[in-house]
């Protein structure tokens, strides 16, 4: 559990973070979002002391961090980086295995633990000789991953750690981050400037701007409850399709036909499935089968939009 309390931070030419308070709870994902420059990094680098703020508290698991010895609170804290920070003329095992040797951890405990990442990552285990200069884009950043993961912290800080890949293969690895286990169970808090990651990855954004926090919350309330013109006019681009983050496929039962009798080859999704999710598995005009309320009800990519319309009209009209 992180707390954060009037949090600041002054240059002598700029103020870049201007008192920021939020809480980020046990296995909680929260995403720092904004423009360049807004002061997501400085205040993701003062929650391990990267940084020292001019004033403000923060806590870690109930502790202010200025109390703790340095090297004890960034033992706890894992930290991925866009550049993934590997050292290139270490071997992938090396990299990986760097905290959990400064911990002194029994040599065979490591060797396990490398290879139980390298597997949960899609690794294979013939990288572990290999040189992050060896390795694709997508592979040194899993590799980042596996090494902040590798002495099993219970928080982890991530600054746009898909910044230097391309879209598709960051759309792939968000995917992946988001049914790992061990990443579902920490806690995260993310910096990115890309509104889809944000919506994809974060339980809670704060989107930030000029140092400040603009609006914090579920993607949902940023998007349907703005709280002010900025939040609005910051989504307003992708307005549409980020619908298909918040809403799932549950949200889209009531505009919905029932189906009696599914068919045995129907392909079953749990009604909590993101639209996004379910449109991205739907290939033409095949249709998945789902079941809220009692009901079993039968979605294609043709039958979600106009449900969705309907929905929206509903959210507006209430
Ligand atoms: N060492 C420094 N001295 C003076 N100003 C700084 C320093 N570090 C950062 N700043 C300024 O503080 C502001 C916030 O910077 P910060 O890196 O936190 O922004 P950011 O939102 O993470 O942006 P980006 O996405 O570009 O990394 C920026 O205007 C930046 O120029």
């Amino acid at each position: 559990m992180i707390v954060i309390r009037h949090l600041t931070k002054q240059y002598p030419t700029h103020l870049a973070v201007d008192d920021v308070s939020f809480e980020v709870g046990a296995r909680e994902t929260l995403v720092l979002l904004g423009t360049s420059g807004s002061g997501k990094t400085t205040t993701l680098k003062m929650i391990n002391r990267l940084i020292e703020p001019t004033s403000g508290i923060i806590e870690v698991n109930g502790i202010k961090i200025g109390e703790r010895k340095l090297h004890e609170l960034r033992r706890e804290i894992g930290y991925v980086i866009q550049e993934t920070g590997l050292f290139p003329h270490y071997t992938i095992g090396e990299n990986i295995a760097l905290v959990p040797r400064l911990l002194q951890w029994d040599e065979r405990k490591i060797q396990d633990r490398t290879r139980e990442l390298l597997a949960m990552l899609r690794l294979p285990e013939t990288y572990l000789n290999a040189y992050p200069g060896q390795l694709s884009g997508g592979q040194r950043q899993r590799v980042g991953l596996a090494r902040a993961l590798a002495a099993q912290p219970a928080i982890l800080l991530m600054d746009e750690p898909l910044g230097a890949l391309d879209p598709v293969t960051r759309s792939a690895i968000r995917r992946e981050f988001r049914q790992l286990e061990e990443i579902r169970k920490k806690t995260i808090v993310l910096v990115t400037h890309d509104i889809r990651e944000a919506f994809e990855l974060g339980d809670r954004i704060a989107l930030m701007d000029g140092g400040r926090i603009q609006q914090i919350g579920t993607p949902r309330e940023l998007l349907l409850h703005p709280a002010n013109d900025f939040v609005r006019h910051f989504f307003a681009d992708q307005w549409l399709s980020l619908q298909l983050h918040v809403f799932s496929l549950e949200d889209l039962s009531p505009y919905l036909p029932d189906e009696q009798t599914p068919s045995p080859d129907a392909r079953i999704f749990p009604a909590h499935t993101q639209l996004a999710d379910v449109l991205q598995e739907l290939a033409g005009p095949e249709s998945v089968v789902f079941q809220a309320n009692h009901r079993f009800i039968t979605v294609q990519s043709a039958t979600i939009w106009p449900a969705l319309g309907q929905l929206l009209q509903n959210q507006t009209a209430s």
